[in-house]
């Protein structure tokens, strides 16, 4: 398939005509040969049917197979190969074992594309000032677009839930305190200098990559001892003091559903993370714990129908005509910039 007509191309060309909008972008991660990428599959499907503006990277590890990665070029991602992150030597339990691959989540702070159009034989580094990102086991159903019009300067994140077993190892589950509810079980006030800040879920969240911030990001990494919730720890207390919490409705962490239905609203919500276990639309058996709830087969069935929705799928069609326009709009573009330097040149000599 010639280069030009994979969507990638045609994202990144139609991201840089849209003048500001060509700085934004989502972006989620996927790390080896295994069954994520239909998450990522399902998330481009998922973006594409709200209509949204801005493309989808993904930040793949060097262990994504090529198949995969055209697959998700075809689904008009912008794929791109970052280098894992490790964390110091240690001895940490995670929460999850493969936690640890998740380090390499941080590498979405030095994304920089180069777009090269053989077309045009344009060449230009584009660097991305706001992002979105998604977990690959997250799906958009509303359009979230505007979360990119927040006001500069902050690190968007929605509030996480203490209470499933895997926040064992914390004072606050022991405590039986969550963020979700303060006042049902309220933090001990002789514990105050403990108190938990405000802890987001790292599933989703909006920021503004930059060179700097990941220098200083690893930096500090390099000298903070790994704790269970790997990146998400790390991300919680390198960004405490930007971070502004946002709506539920932007990242509903399953988990939500039976330990907090109070603060659920699902007509509302525009994002769901299937954070749960067992719950991965993709492989989903409705056999593990909670997993037999109408709510969860409901939101998995939503996601199904996206994944399975061939109409959705970046069709070879639409490629080709989309990037015609724009090789149109190029041509115009070129033609208007060489016509008024032509008239400037002979307004000079007259
Ligand atoms: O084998 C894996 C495991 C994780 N991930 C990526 O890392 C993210 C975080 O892992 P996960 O979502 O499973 O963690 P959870 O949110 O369920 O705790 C995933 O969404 C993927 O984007 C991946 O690409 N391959
Ligand atoms: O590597 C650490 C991970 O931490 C988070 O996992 C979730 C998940 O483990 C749930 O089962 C818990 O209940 C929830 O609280 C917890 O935050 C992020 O979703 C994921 O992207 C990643 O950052
Ligand atoms: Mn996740």
């Amino acid at each position: 398939m010639d280069a030009w007509f994979t969507g990638e191309a045609f994202n990144t060309k139609m991201a840089s005509l849209n003048g500001g909008y060509s700085k934004r972008a989502y972006v989620t991660f996927l790390a080896g040969c295994g069954d994520y990428v239909k998450g990522v599959v399902g998330l481009a499907k998922g973006l594409r049917k709200v209509k949204s503006l801005y493309p989808l990277v993904v930040a793949v590890l060097t262990d994504v197979p090529h198949d995969h990665r055209l697959q998700l070029r075809n689904q008009g991602c912008i794929v791109r190969e970052i280098q894992p992150i490790n964390p110091p030597e240690n001895q940490v339990q995670f929460a999850m074992a493969y936690y640890v691959l998740n380090y390499s989540k941080l590498r979405i702070w030095e994304i920089a594309i180069e777009i090269f159009l053989p077309l045009v034989s344009m060449c230009s580094f584009e660097e991305y000032s706001k992002m979105v990102y998604l977990d690959a086991d997250i799906q958009v159903f509303d359009n979230i677009d505007h979360l990119f019009d927040m006001p500069d300067g902050y690190f968007y994140a929605v509030m996480d839930c203490f209470c499933e077993k895997t926040w064992s190892h914390t004072p606050q589950y022991k405590i039986g305190y969550c963020q979700q509810c303060p006042d049902k079980v309220c933090w001990p006030a002789e514990m105050e200098k403990q108190r938990p800040a405000l802890y987001f879920n790292a599933g989703m969240f909006v920021f503004e990559p930059s060179k700097l911030t990941f220098d200083s990001m690893m930096e500090t990494l390099m000298s903070t001892t790994p704790t269970p919730f790997a990146e998400q720890d790390f991300l919680n207390m390198y960004f405490q003091k930007m971070y502004k919490p946002i709506p539920l409705v932007y990242n509903l962490v399953l988990a939500m559903l039976w330990r907090h239905p109070e603060n659920v609203d699902l007509d509302g919500v525009k994002v769901v993370h299937y954070c749960a276990a067992g719950s991965k639309p993709w492989k989903f058996t409705g056999k593990e714990e909670n997993m037999e709830r109408e709510d969860i087969k409901k939101l998995v069935n939503k996601w199904c129908e996206i994944y399975n929705d061939e109409s959705l799928d970046l069709r070879l069609s639409q490629r080709k005509e989309e990037a015609e326009n724009i090789s149109q709009r190029i041509t115009n573009e070129s033609f208007a910039c060489s016509a008024c330097s032509l008239s400037n040149t002979v307004n000079t000599k007259s």
